[in-house]
């Protein structure tokens, strides 16, 4: 499992090894040991999610607040996603920056994004299927949306035209309202 730290080093992507044979292809798609050694801790994972989009889909910007933070764990299993993180720790000294991976089928990467980053990704393809492990559970009452187009965030997404959104995140907040975390 081959890992990188992205600008913001919090964020690692992560490209796993792959074998393939006459039969086709294996590869460990999470290794608990791995894991915690690339990102310098023990994370564990209580909930996993499966999402189905249609091309020019941004999901996004989500986070849930303390004490229901989630850590995720990112990763396409069918078609591909441009995915991105954006640092909403506001003492960090990249706080209201972002970073971006592209994750696909073809390339197996998964991204992790610790507590503290808003979290959104734009599929690139119909059908993208987008898989992922959270640190805690869904929780309503602690979810929070920020404006996928927030002009202080400046996010440059690979969409042509205007991407389809569900109608909680065409009223999400705008960066600077934005309840964040200290
Ligand atoms: C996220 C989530 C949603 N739901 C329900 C609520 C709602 O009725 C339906 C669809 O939810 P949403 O519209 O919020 O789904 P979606 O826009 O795909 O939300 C996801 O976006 C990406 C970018 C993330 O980072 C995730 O954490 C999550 O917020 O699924 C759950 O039951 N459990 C969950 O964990």
């Amino acid at each position: 499992m081959k890992f990188e730290r992205l600008a913001i080093p919090d964020v690692v992507l992560f490209e796993p090894k792959a074998f393939s044979d006459d039969r086709g292809l294996f590869f460990e798609s999470f290794n608990q040991r791995a894991f915690d050694a690339a990102v310098g801790g023990r994370v564990a994972f209580l909930q996993d999610n499966h999402s189905v989009s249609r091309k020019n889909v941004i999901r996004g910007l989500h986070y849930q607040l303390p004490p229901h933070a989630q850590g995720k764990l990112v990763r396409v299993v069918r078609g591909a996603a441009y995915d991105v993180a954006v640092d909403i720790r506001r003492s960090s000294p990249t706080f209201g920056k972002w970073v971006g991976a592209l994750l696909s089928a073809e390339n197996r990467c998964q991204l992790w994004l610790p507590a503290g980053f808003a979290h959104g990704f734009v599929s690139l393809e119909d059908d993208t299927e987008f898989l992922y492990k959270t640190t805690d559970f869904y929780d309503q009452g602690s979810e929070r949306s920020i404006r996928w187009d927030d002009p202080d965030l400046a996010i440059h997404w690979p969409v042509s035209g205007a991407p389809i959104i569900s109608s909680k995140d065409s009223t999400a907040s705008s960066f600077r309202q934005a309840e964040v975390f200290d």
